[in-house]
């Protein structure tokens, strides 16, 4: 089982699990993450709970060790969306994302505005097409051909305007790790355990199955915490991964 460094050049590993953190009630949340160790997974924070619980949130969590994902999609004009990620940078987030189809300006300036931070900087990630798109989804948006292309266009771009990784399905990740070589981090929500509820998700992957594929994580939310008992889902589902 490969690890993966949590922050460029550092000699630190990580699991290969995000857990995505989508809970409306801090104490809920809370609940939760006091019953886990930094070593199962990184916590994603994302739109919904930031807008509740803000910065705070994220230092909460990071007083207990767990690196954070922030998760806020940024999409805007270059200054913008580069201002919002040093914003996240100023927080000290371990990874952070925009839309890839912001553009190339957008995004190089989005790299730019990290430069300063150096080896401290937050991995820069850019989100490809939803997970929970189909092609069917694409031709009312203008855009004509199969998700694939589409993904693995923009995935392209990104690595030309400097990111270091792209959010993208599992199915994803073969066709990806050959355009884009194996040091471009890959992160894959829509992971979907056997037996599990796709819910809004289309394009899912089994978890043993996205790493086979080239995944370096795994975005996984409502599987671990919607289920019975989301402590031992996790820990369980790390155990798989590590012993496979
Ligand atoms: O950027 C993301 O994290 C993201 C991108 C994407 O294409 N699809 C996607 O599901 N996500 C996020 O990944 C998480 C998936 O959650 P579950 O569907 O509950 O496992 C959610 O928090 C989504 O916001």
């Amino acid at each position: 089982m490969i690890f993966y460094k949590p922050k460029k050049n550092s000699s630190h590993f990580l699991s290969p699990i995000i857990v995505a953190l989508d809970y409306r009630d801090k104490n809920k949340a809370l609940a939760f993450v006091d019953k886990i160790n930094p070593q199962y997974c990184q916590l994603k924070v994302g739109n919904e709970m930031f807008t509740l619980y803000g910065p705070e949130w994220i230092k909460e969590l990071q007083k207990r060790g767990f690196q954070v994902f922030l998760d806020l999609k940024f999409h805007d004009i270059p200054n913008t969306t580069a201002r919002s990620v040093a914003s996240a940078a100023e927080l000290g987030v371990w990874m952070v994302n925009v839309h890839a189809s912001g553009g190339g300006h957008m995004m190089e300036a989005a790299k730019k505005t990290l430069l300063p931070y150096g080896k401290e900087a937050p991995l820069l990630i850019a989100v490809t097409l939803l997970t929970s798109m189909t092609t069917q989804d694409l031709q009312p948006i203008g855009i004509y051909g199969e998700q694939q292309e589409q993904v693995t266009r923009l995935a392209k771009l990104s690595q030309d305007s400097g990111m270091d990784g792209v959010v993208c399905s599992a199915q994803e990740a073969q066709i990806l790790r050959q355009h884009c070589g194996s040091s471009f981090q890959l992160v894959t929500p829509g992971i979907r355990p056997l037996n599990s509820v796709n819910f809004d998700q289309s394009r899912t992957m089994d978890p043993k199955e996205a790493l086979k594929a080239g995944a370096n994580y795994l975005v996984i939310g409502r599987p671990i915490t919607g289920s019975e008992h989301p402590v031992q889902s996790l820990k369980n589902l790390y155990t798989l991964l590590m012993n496979s």
